[in-house]
């Protein structure tokens, strides 16, 4: 079951095989406006292939989550240019950045469940935009993946009666259902103990292997930086190293 799971990707992907999955060259990025305007962002310049699992680390107010929702098309890039699976999103349109966005798999430090919904209907709800399941497919392929993440035996819990680690299981199902080629986590195991940030990140790894998808993860758990091929260092900006663990 989970083979099939895995293996068959509800939408189609626009990517080529040798086509980077991201593609960031001459990144400036500012915020404020007149004599107030700041630059956060210097000259980024990232790739990432298919398969890749790459942490980002650095001080609070490096400019790590700028560069994430930059790169998850929620911020609009004003300098230099950002691919995502070939699609460049300097001057997108709105319809582009959305159809972007529904090949990103988000996720965040605060799981962002939707409380009124239980596990598999939150799953659900990414597969709903999606075109061309039927009501009838997408809730068996939530129920997989929730089994997938060892959650099978609480698809019906709303998330008030999980514990974080499993509400953050069901945030990596949620991302992980639709099969995208690119996931951005921003600090997934902040809020967890180390024994649940290990698991998180252990199941993030092994689906991402299996799905072929990459992973952009911003992180300050050193516990976790092993399961990475790449660890990038933001500084003041700038990113300053790249570094095998
Ligand atoms: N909407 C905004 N308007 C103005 N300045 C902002 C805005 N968002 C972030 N900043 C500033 O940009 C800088 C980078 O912020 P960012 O949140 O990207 O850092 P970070 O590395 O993710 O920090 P942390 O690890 O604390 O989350 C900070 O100096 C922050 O104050």
């Amino acid at each position: 079951m989970l083979t099939s799971l895995l293996t068959q990707p509800s939408t189609p992907t626009l990517i080529s095989a040798t086509e980077p999955v991201l593609q960031v060259e001459g990144l400036n990025h500012y915020f404020g406006e007149g004599s107030l305007r700041k630059q956060i962002l210097f000259d980024i310049n990232l790739t990432l292939h298919s398969g890749e699992i790459v942490l980002m680390t650095g001080p609070s107010g490096s400019g790590k989550s700028t560069l994430l929702t930059l790169v998850g098309a929620l911020r609009s890039v004003q300098e230099g240019s950002l691919r995502v699976m070939g699609q460049e999103l300097r001057g997108a349109k709105q319809a582009t950045l959305v159809q972007v966005r529904k090949q990103i798999g988000y996720i965040f430090q605060a799981h962002n469940l939707l409380k009124c919904l239980t596990a598999v209907q939150n799953v659900q709800m990414s597969l709903e935009l999606h075109n061309g399941l039927s009501p009838q497919q997408i809730r068996q392929r939530a129920e997989e993946m929730l089994a997938a993440v060892g959650l099978a035996d609480r698809t019906h819990y709303y998330p008030e009666k999980l514990s974080g680690g499993q509400k953050q299981r069901v945030a990596i199902a949620r991302a992980l259902v639709s099969h995208p080629k690119l996931v951005l986590a921003d600090e997934p195991t902040a809020a967890l103990d180390s024994k649940s940030g290990r698991e998180v990140v252990t199941l993030m790894e092994r689906l991402a292997r299996e799905q072929g998808c990459a992973i952009l993860m911003v992180t300050h758990d050193n516990r976790i930086l092993d399961i990475a091929d790449r660890v990038l260092h933001l500084e003041d900006g700038r990113l300053e190293s790249h570094s095998i663990p």
